[in-house]
């Protein structure tokens, strides 16, 4: 066949392929429609991984999986908005980390509200101003993200997905890397890159903020000051990267979890995010995870953080496999509230098993 009649071909199965997707769309304005009747929530995780498993089995190539799950992600973004336009809040400013996560999850169709600090992305969901929020748990090099933990705290949002996500860092400036004198980025940030940064700068004082993207907005302001993060902050605030690539870890990845007012019905494949606090006694915290042993609960995380309530009181973060409606699983909760000053669910979630 010639290269005009192989085009003419595409051309056909193209035309095809739109009036296809917009029947998929006339069902989804349906499932909008009994949505709003019932009450339920728009984003439904469950259903989400459902239709992702459903389209790797079925895909025989010589498209790859990754292409095909692309597609089908901006597909459900624009369900969102035939169903009811979502608003998504993210650590912002644009082209922070929590940003490129929160497109490459939920697409191009929905609509992004960028907020100065991880806990107004909470206060936002509560509020209902916001419907889902998207906030960095922890780093596979740097730990806990204490901010997100302290506001899973304080607030009364729940967990409803996770995405895994690889995270570079670049140094991003105007001037030369020697003239460097000032670097801004997050903390946990500097803490990814700690070896790189002893071994590069002798002087160059390292400076906090809220993201890595407010890093490079004000990097961009300022002579002999440079931002770490990403390519896209670089595009974005008109730096030059010149130093890529310099985390310490070359397999950087974070885990972001999506927060919302309801949690996840069960997949099969799921997580539980847990947080209690026990007294100040020996044994304590041991006598919660006996209780986990005894009804194998598999633990995928643990973090602590001060109560600020009481001195040396904590409260822990337990994730495990499995979803709370479970049997095995709210009997194990009940013995192990036992032992507890006091136990929350934040929220069962399908379980994230490859990058975004
Ligand atoms: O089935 C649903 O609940 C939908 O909202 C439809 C749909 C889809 O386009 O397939 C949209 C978004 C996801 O939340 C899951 C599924």
């Amino acid at each position: 066949m010639s290269l005009d009649d192989l085009r003419n071909r595409i051309d056909e199965i193209d035309l095809e392929l739109v009036k296809l997707l917009n029947e998929r769309a006339r069902v989804v304005v349906e499932v909008g429609k009994l949505k709003s009747r019932t009450d339920g929530p728009i984003y439904a995780p469950d259903r989400e991984k459902q239709v992702l498993a459903k389209i790797r089995r079925a895909n025989q190539g010589p498209l790859p999986d990754r292409t095909l799950v692309a597609i089908w992600r901006e597909l459900m973004s624009g369900s969102f908005v035939l169903e009811k336009p979502l608003r998504i809040a993210y650590l912002g400013p644009a082209g922070s980390f929590s940003h490129t996560a929160a497109m490459l999850k939920f697409g191009q169709s929905v609509e992004y509200e960028p907020l100065a600090d991880i806990r107004s992305v909470f206060d936002e969901i509560s509020k209902e101003h916001c419907d889902l929020g998207i906030v960095p748990i922890e780093n596979s090099t740097g730990g806990g993200v204490i901010e997100t933990l302290d506001a899973l705290i304080e607030t009364d949002v729940k967990v409803c997905a996770e995405v895994l996500m690889a995270v570079h860092h670049n140094l991003l400036a105007n001037c030369l890397l020697e003239d460097v004198e000032k670097i801004y980025s997050k903390p946990e940030v500097f803490a990814q890159c700690r070896n790189w940064l002893t071994a590069t700068f002798k002087e160059a004082k390292t400076i906090p903020v809220a993201s890595t993207a407010r890093a490079a907005q004000m990097a961009a302001e300022e002579p002999n000051t440079a931002a770490i993060g990403s390519k896209i902050a670089a595009e974005l605030y008109g730096l030059k990267m010149i130093c890529e690539n310099i985390e310490d870890i070359a397999n950087n990845i974070t885990r972001f979890l999506v927060v919302s007012k309801e949690d996840a019905k069960p997949t099969g494949e799921d997580k539980t995010a847990i947080l209690f606090s026990t007294a100040h006694k020996a044994g304590a915290l041991a006598d919660v995870l006996e209780v986990f042993k005894k009804y194998n609960i598999n633990m995928t995380n643990i973090e602590s953080r001060p109560s600020k309530k009481r001195g040396w009181e904590y409260y822990f973060f337990v994730d495990f496999l499995g979803h709370h409606t479970e049997e095995r699983i709210q009997i194990g909760l009940e013995e192990s509230r036992q032992h507890c000053l006091q136990l929350s669910i934040l929220g069962s979630f399908p379980r994230a098993t490859e990058l975004l």
